[in-house]
């Protein structure tokens, strides 16, 4: 069971919206999607779920070839599109009855109770779904999403236009079926992406510029940071004189934040300041960029003041 993509590539006239992407999804993993807007993530789920045609490249889901048989990939796969598409007139129960027919489901009742209980769409469950905020209309496309019980799910941004609330609940059933799916879901929220992912692929301009699990891609990242407090007052001068240092800041006369590539040598760098000039760390700690800064950097978006 697995997502695997190879060079893919999709062409809109001069422009690469997906220039030779690679990448691969085991079960019970749960990927984010990232990208500035116009990167190319919509375009590669849309490929991935078979709705779009590829110009070049393979995709195979649990061991499927999607441009080959894209109505055998559809049955294994759950995909929420980033323009939910749902039928306004239609009451919930009947919206979901109506997909359920589509994918041949034989418990269909259950099926669809379940999966009501599931995207906590109950309190809402007897209205039209036209009639549903943006939210509930969000949990609708979710629910017909998990109706047929997939192996992978695909959800294009789906958070976007919840409130707090239930930006925590959806993420807690993106989490849960996670344990035993494969999910690969776009976002714009970063932190959201810090809570529930195991991994992370960034892209853009239709480029794969990051796959990582979150920890590496902080730990990998080429800048981080050193912070120092001294028992006495120091000249920044004589930190900015240390081999390693790509900037340092100061927050009083004490206290020091040092940009790096190489946080290994700079403490080492500090604590042979601290001995051969007899004076007295008190604090020293390293931390990684935030993800944020990592994904800035990787789209060319540099944070300021760097
Ligand atoms: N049907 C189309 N015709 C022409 N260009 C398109 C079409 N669909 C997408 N594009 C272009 O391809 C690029 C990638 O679009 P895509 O929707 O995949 O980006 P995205 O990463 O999902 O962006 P967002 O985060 O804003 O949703 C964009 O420049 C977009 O304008």
């Amino acid at each position: 069971m697995s997502i695997e993509v190879k060079n893919l590539l999709k062409q809109y006239g001069e422009q690469k919206a997906v220039n030779g992407i690679s990448f691969k999804v085991n079960k019970g993993e749960i990927v984010g999607f990232l990208g500035p807007n116009g990167a190319g993530k919509s375009t590669t789920m849309k490929m991935i779920t078979g709705y779009l045609q590829p110009d070049a490249g393979d995709i195979n889901v649990s061991g499927i070839d999607v441009t080959k048989d894209p109505l055998a990939a559809k049955k294994k796969i759950g995909y929420l599109p980033e323009s939910n598409a749902l039928y306004y007139d239609m009451y919930v129960r009947e919206y979901l009855d109506f997909i359920a027919d589509v994918h041949e489901i034989t418990d269909k009742k259950k099926r669809i109770e379940d999966v009501i209980q599931l995207t906590g769409l109950l309190p809402e469950s007897k209205k039209r779904v036209g009639q549903l905020s943006k939210g509930y209309k969000q949990r609708v496309g979710l629910a017909a999403a998990l109706l047929h019980d997939p192996e992978v799910l695909i959800l294009d941004e789906p958070t976007s236009g919840l409130d707090p609330n239930q930006i925590l609940e959806i993420r807690n059933v993106i989490k849960e079926q996670g344990k035993n799916k494969m999910v690969l879901f776009s976002s714009h929220i970063l932190q959201e992406v810090e809570a529930i992912c195991d991994r992370v692929i960034i892209i853009n301009k239709g480029k794969l510029v990051a796959d990582n699990t979150l920890q590496q891609l902080q730990q990998h990242s080429n800048l981080n940071l050193v912070k120092v407090s001294f028992k006495e007052p120091l000249e920044p001068e004589w930190i900015k004189r240390l081999p390693g240092i790509k900037s340092v800041s100061q927050s009083d006369r004490f206290s020091f934040t040092i940009e790096t590539s190489d946080p290994d040598t700079v403490r080492r760098e500090l604590k042979k300041l601290e001995a051969e000039n007899n004076l007295d760390i008190v604090s020293l700690q390293s931390e990684n960029q935030s993800l944020e800064e990592v994904f800035r950097t990787l789209t060319g978006n540099v944070p300021p003041g760097s």
